[in-house]
């Protein structure tokens, strides 16, 4: 989360020291006997030094790479509860055949160490009585999703890491619960860096701050729903992100949505879809009256689901955040984050209407490809490489005017006009997820833990200090089985209930809402003598872009940036080669297609806005990928006006 918070109003007033939560423990793993943990826990993460009679080595599992941890007791089976006895010994395992052992009294193992107060616990019955089986451990199991790589050739990924530490050095499990959260609240204030984030006096009437999940069930190839429970609730879980998910029921569902609804319980909106549904989701903020507001307060995010993925691409590239091998999980971790960036956005004025675009405009070559190649949606991404094939062999030309207005070299940024309140939306965040988690106490049982860990790391204390050789592992777990859990405050709704009230208020006359325009309406002629250029006469294509990416393999104005202000107008004539277009076409995948300086045929015109009037009476005409009405049409730059979610 930011580092750079206001300090609320209702924050502690007494400063408490960093160095409180910084703690260090000694840990051992049974699988290398003798092995001693110095277990560190700090701003950079957990450092964990294992001194052996041959040397000390260092593992840290950064901060940066932790989203979570769960304090937890370790349920035991159904076998080992019918074993168990109030009076089992501290010492002996949590293993159902330990357990039967201690009981039949043949294994000579030390008496029972159970205090009174832990056999009350285990009378007290219920859930308590569930747990009990003379294990007093307390768990702390960190989720982390550490950059690896495979081989030295491989790229970087992400994997996911479990922590595991075990503490059991008081022979009560209400003591080793509390040093386990005493762990567990060092790591959320390392987590989120201000002690005001976590500890803030709870205020009754505090608005309530969530993430808001609207999943198109159609994306891409029609698995978004299957994706979000197997990849992003897991995640969304382990950092205890409270969610309400919403499934769109058709087009513009989720444009109508955001347009009509009170925002004010959310302070980030999520597209589980395509560029399509984050369109949309733009689109429907920018039709409410108070748009400049909710933009200010409201981040929005991405879990690419669509064919295309541009942005999410983008801002993983712009990040250097690992995509191709496991988008979603990347994306879960930008929104999780907490941290966010200001985005340009794009006015578009249409002959009939005002949209608003975040990606690119198009006219000619490539919007045919998105357009036409829809037929072949079944394909997922490789449906634009064989329509691009297709169109190549049969190329169109297109008649037309392109008016822009260029920037000027060395033309400072643009004001970022939400700056200022960056701080606000990660802090308000923060400060639910903490409500939720001080509420349980300590968490759900292991049991409940999703067993998919690709790397476990599993340490644990010694009882009463003193040095234990029966412990858990060190080890790797290669399990595939899935499995993950809700946590209580996260929601799923069906939209059946819904429909009517959007049905509703869609009856409304829309009035029109969202920044003004700085340049002549379309209809007014443009002022040549202020700056305004033209390009005139047959084209194969303009595209106008904003990010670095309209697709996951189609890296096309690599100088793009989030909030630089500025569309790349990008121009092919008529009279290119069609070799010298294959090859344009085949480097747009590596970012190398556009030239160093502009020749005869491909121009690049960094511009703030541009005029396009096609002098056909048809064609197709793209914004965001999404097909518009063919016409004229205009477009300027709205430097910084969203905020998007970017990795930590
Ligand atoms: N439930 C739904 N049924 C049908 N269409 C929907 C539904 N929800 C949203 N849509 C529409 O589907 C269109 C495409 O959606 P989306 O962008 O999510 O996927 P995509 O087109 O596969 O991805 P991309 O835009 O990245 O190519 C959007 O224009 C949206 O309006």
């Amino acid at each position: 989360m930011n580092k750079d918070h206001e300090k609320p109003a209702s924050a502690c007033s007494t400063p408490i020291a960093a160095t409180q939560y910084e703690l260090s423990d000694t840990f051992y793993t049974n699988q290398q006997k003798g092995h001693v943990f110095r277990v560190r826990l700090n701003g950079d993460g957990f450092t964990l030094q294992r001194e052996s009679p041959s040397g000390t080595k260092e593992q840290v599992v950064k901060i940066c790479d932790i989203v979570g941890g769960r304090c937890m007791r370790l349920k035991q089976s159904r076998r080992s509860l019918a074993n168990a006895c109030a009076c089992s010994s501290g010492n002996s395992s949590s293993s159902p055949a330990a357990s039967a052992r201690v009981h039949s009294g043949a294994t000579g193992d030390t008496p029972s160490k159970c205090s009174a107060a832990s056999r009350e616990e285990y009378h007290r019955g219920g859930a308590t009585a569930d747990y009990y089986d003379g294990d007093v451990s307390a768990y702390l199991y960190v989720f982390a999703y550490v950059l690896k790589k495979k081989s030295l050739r491989s790229t970087l990924h992400r994997e996911r890491t479990v922590l595991r530490l075990r503490f059991r050095s008081f022979d009560t499990f209400d003591d080793n619960m509390r040093e386990a959260e005493r762990w567990y609240r060092a790591l959320r204030w390392q987590l989120h860096h201000t002690l005001e984030e976590i500890f803030v006096t709870r205020i009754q009437d505090e608005r309530r701050r969530r993430v808001l999940v609207l999943l198109n069930p159609k994306s891409g190839s029609g698995k978004a729903r299957e994706m979000f429970n197997m990849h992003v609730c897991p995640v969304f879980n382990e950092a205890e992100v409270p969610y309400d998910l919403y499934v769109t029921k058709h087009s513009n569902y989720a444009s109508e949505f955001v347009r009509t609804r009170p925002l004010n319980v959310w302070c980030c909106v999520v597209a589980v879809g395509g560029d399509g549904l984050f369109h949309e989701i733009l689109n429907g903020l920018l039709q409410r009256e108070d748009w400049a507001q909710i933009l200010r307060t409201t981040a929005l995010g991405i879990v690419p689901c669509g064919s295309g993925n541009g942005l999410a691409k983008s801002i993983a590239h712009t990040y250097n955040e690992p995509y191709s091998s496991k988008p979603i999980l990347g994306s879960v971790l930008t929104i999780i984050s907490g941290q966010t960036t200001a985005m340009d956005v794009v006015r578009v004025d249409l002959p009939d209407r005002t949209i608003y675009s975040f990606l690119s405009i198009g006219w000619g070559l490539i919007s045919d490809i998105d357009i036409e190649s829809e037929r072949l949606r079944i394909l997922g991404y490789q449906r634009f490489t064989l329509w691009t094939l297709h169109r190549l062999v049969s190329l169109r030309t297109y008649n037309g005017k392109i008016s822009y207005l260029p920037i000027k070299e060395h033309q400072p940024p643009q004001d970022n006009l939400l700056q200022p309140l960056k701080a606000q939306l990660s802090r308000s965040c923060t400060m639910h997820i903490d409500k939720l988690s001080s509420n349980q106490g300590f968490h759900q049982s292991a049991e409940f833990l999703p067993q998919e860990f690709e790397d476990v790391i599993s340490l644990e204390t010694s009882i009463n200090h003193s040095f234990r050789s029966r412990c858990d592992s060190w080890l790797s777990n290669g399990s595939r089985r899935s499995f993950y859990y809700s946590i209580s405050e996260s929601v799923y709704h069906s939209l059946a209930d819904e429909s009517d009230c959007i049905a509703a208020s869609s009856d409304n006359p829309r009035q029109a809402y969202g920044p003004a325009s700085n340049i002549p309406k379309l209809e007014e002629p443009l002022p040549l003598d202020e700056g305004w250029c033209v390009e005139e006469g047959q084209f194969v294509m303009m595209h106008a872009a904003y990010q670095t990416h309209l697709g996951t393999d189609c890296h096309f104005v690599p100088k793009a940036q989030l909030n630089d202000g500025t569309i790349y107008l990008i121009i092919i004539r008529t009279g290119i080669s069609r070799p010298q277009l294959l090859n344009f076409l085949i480097n747009m995948s590596s970012g190398t297609h556009l030239p160093e300086k502009n020749g005869e045929f491909v121009k690049v015109l960094p511009v703030r806005a541009f005029r396009l009037e096609p002098y056909d009476d048809h064609g197709i005409i793209t914004v965001d990928g999404e097909l518009v009405e063919f016409g004229p049409l205009q477009a300027e730059v709205l430097p910084g006006i969203a905020r998007v979610t970017i990795p930590k």
